[in-house]
C-alpha cells in the first residue's frame, strides 16, 4: 500500500510517499508561499537530484493537484499513475477530547475538526483544507487523520485542569490538551527501545523544539504532563509565540493600546518570541549567529529561550519525582549543539553530565550525548511525524478495506 502523508500549514504543505510493504520512503517534499504568484515546490524523489520549481500555486487543492502531478511524472515521478496512491493521512494538531488516537475521516470527523477551528487558529485550518484538498483530488481513496493532542489524552486532571471556574471546562472544553503528541510518542518509544528498557518503567522528559516547542513528562510509558495547554500558545517561548506569560497581560495590552480579540491573538501568537525579543529575527540559526556576533538582543532572546526550557525540565523532574532519560528533537532540539550544551550544563544537580564531543558530533542518527557516568541518559532523536501518521494510516486504510464481520 502506498501512503500520501500531508502535514498541512496555513500557507505551506508538507508531504511525504510511503510504500509501506517496506516503509520506504517513495518522496517527499513541500509547497511553500500557497496562496502567492511565487509558490514554490520543492520535491525530492528518493536517491535522484532534488527538484525545486517556482509558480502559481493559489490554494491547498492547487497544491495537492501539483503534487499528485509530479509524483506521476514520468521524469520526476515515483508513481505510474494516480491510482497507486492507495490512501491519505494527515497531522491534525487539535483534536480536543473527542479523539484518543486516529480515524478515519468521515463527515463527522471534519465538522469536529471544524468545530476546533478556535483553538487552534495556526493549524486546524490548514489540515482540514488538506484534507478537502485530497478529497477533491483522489475522492476514492481512505483518508486517516492522526492528532498532536491524542498521546496526551492520558494526563491525569491534576495536570490537565486549570484552577479556574469549572464552567469553562466542563461547558467550553477549557483544559490543557497538549500538541506534539505524535512527535513525543516516537521520540520516546525509539529511546527506549534504543536504551533497552522498557518505556514503563522510565521517567524520561521529551524536548521537541522546532519553531513551535513543547516539553511533555512521560511516567508509566504515558504523557502525564506537557507545556503546551488549551492551544499551541502556553509553555516554552518560541520562534513567533510567548508561551506563559502573565494572563492580566491580555486585558492591560487590549486596554492600554485599544487591541482587539483578534489583534492580541496574533500578538502572541505571530509577533511575540525569540522575534520579538531579539527585533525581527524568529529563526533560532539567525539568532544563534547574532548573539555570536555581538547582538545583545539576539542574545537576550537565546538566553531567555533557554532558561524557560530549563524551567520546564527542572519542573517535570520535580512532578515526576525524578528523571532517567531526557531527549532532544525537531529543528532546534536535533541540530543545535549550542543550545542542548547551554540546558545540560545546568542541569547537573540532576546528574546530567553531557559529552561534549558527542553533542557536537554532526549526525542526523538517533545519538547518546551524556558521559557514561552521567545518572541521566541524554539523548537527540530526530523525529518521525510522518512514519508514525503513515503506520496509523496503513493501520486504519486497511481496517477499512477488509470490513470486520
Ligand atoms: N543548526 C541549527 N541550529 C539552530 N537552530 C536550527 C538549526 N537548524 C534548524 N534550526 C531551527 O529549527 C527551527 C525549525 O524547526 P522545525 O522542527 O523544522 O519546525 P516546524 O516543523 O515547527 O516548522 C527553526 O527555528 C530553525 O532555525
Ligand atoms: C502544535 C504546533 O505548535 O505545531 P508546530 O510546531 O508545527 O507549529
Ligand atoms: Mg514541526
Amino acid at each position: 500500500m502506498n501512503i500520501l502523508v500531508i502535514n498541512a500549514g496555513s500557507s505551506s504543505l508538507k508531504y511525504q510517499v510511503f510504500d509501506m510493504t517496506t516503509e520506504s520512503v517513495l518522496a517527499r517534499g513541500k509547497v511553500e508561499r500557497i496562496g502567492m504568484e511565487t509558490a514554490m515546490l520543492t520535491h525530492e524523489p528518493t536517491g535522484r537530484p532534488e527538484l525545486r520549481e517556482v509558480s502559481e500555486i493559489l490554494d491547498h487543492t492547487s497544491a495537492i493537484r501539483r503534487v499528485l502531478r509530479i509524483l506521476i511524472d514520468p521524469k520526476e515521478g515515483v508513481l505510474r499513475s494516480i491510482e497507486e496512491v492507495h490512501a491519505a493521512g494527515h497531522r491534525v494538531v487539535h483534536g480536543g477530547e473527542a479523539f484518543s488516537g486516529s480515524v478515519k475521516v468521515d463527515d463527522k470527523v471534519k465538522e469536529e475538526i471544524k468545530r476546533l477551528f478556535d483553538l487552534a487558529p495556526l493549524h486546524n485550518p490548514g489540515a482540514l483544507t488538506g484534507i478537502l484538498a485530497v478529497e477533491a483530488n483522489l475522492p476514492d481513496i481512505p483518508q486517516v487523520v492522526v492528532f498532536d493532542t491524542a498521546f496526551h489524552q492520558t494526563m491525569p486532571p491534576v495536570a490537565f485542569r486549570y484552577p479556574i471556574p469549572n464552567v469553562f471546562y466542563r461547558k467550553h472544553g477549557v483544559r490543557r490538551y497538549g500538541f506534539h503528541g505524535t512527535s513525543h510518542q516516537y521520540v520516546s518509544d525509539r529511546a527506549a527501545e534504543l536504551i533497552g528498557k522498557p518505556l514503563e518503567q522510565m521517567k524520561m522528559i521529551t524536548c521537541h523544539i522546532g519553531n513551535g516547542g513543547s516539553v511533555t513528562a512521560i511516567l508509566d510509558g504515558k504523557s502525564f504532563d506537557t507545556s503546551m495547554g488549551m492551544t499551541p500558545l502556553e509553555g516554552l517561548m518560541m520562534g513567533t509565540r510567548s508561551g506563559d506569560i502573565d494572563p492580566a497581560i491580555v486585558p492591560f495590552a487590549m486596554d492600554k493600546e485599544d487591541l482587539s480579540l483578534n489583534e492580541v491573538n496574533s500578538m502572541l501568537n505571530k509577533h511575540s518570541g525569540l522575534f520579538a525579543v531579539s527585533g525581527g529575527m524568529g529563526d533560532m540559526r539567525e539568532i544563534i549567529e547574532a548573539a555570536g556576533e555581538g547582538d545583545r538582543n539576539a542574545k537576550l532572546a537565546f538566553d531567555m529561550y533557554e532558561y524557560r526550557l530549563r524551567k520546564y525540565i527542572g519542573a517535570y523532574a520535580a512532578a515526576m519525582n525524578g528523571i532517567d532519560t531526557l531527549v532532544f528533537t525537531a529543528g532546534v532540539g536535533e541540530n543545535s549543539a549550542y543550545l542542548r550544551k547551554a540546558v545540560c550544563d545546568k542541569l547537573t544537580f540532576l546528574g546530567i553530565q553531557l559529552d561534549d564531543s558527542a553533542n557536537e558530533a554532526r549526525s542526523r542518527d538517533d545519538r547518546r550525548i551524556s558521559s557514561p557516568d552521567s545518572r541521566v541518559e541524554v539523548w537527540v532523536i530526530p523525529t518521525n511525524e510522518e512514519l508514525m501518521i503513515a503506520r496509523d494510516t496503513f493501520r486504519e486504510a486497511s481496517k477499512a478495506l477488509t470490513p470486520q464481520a
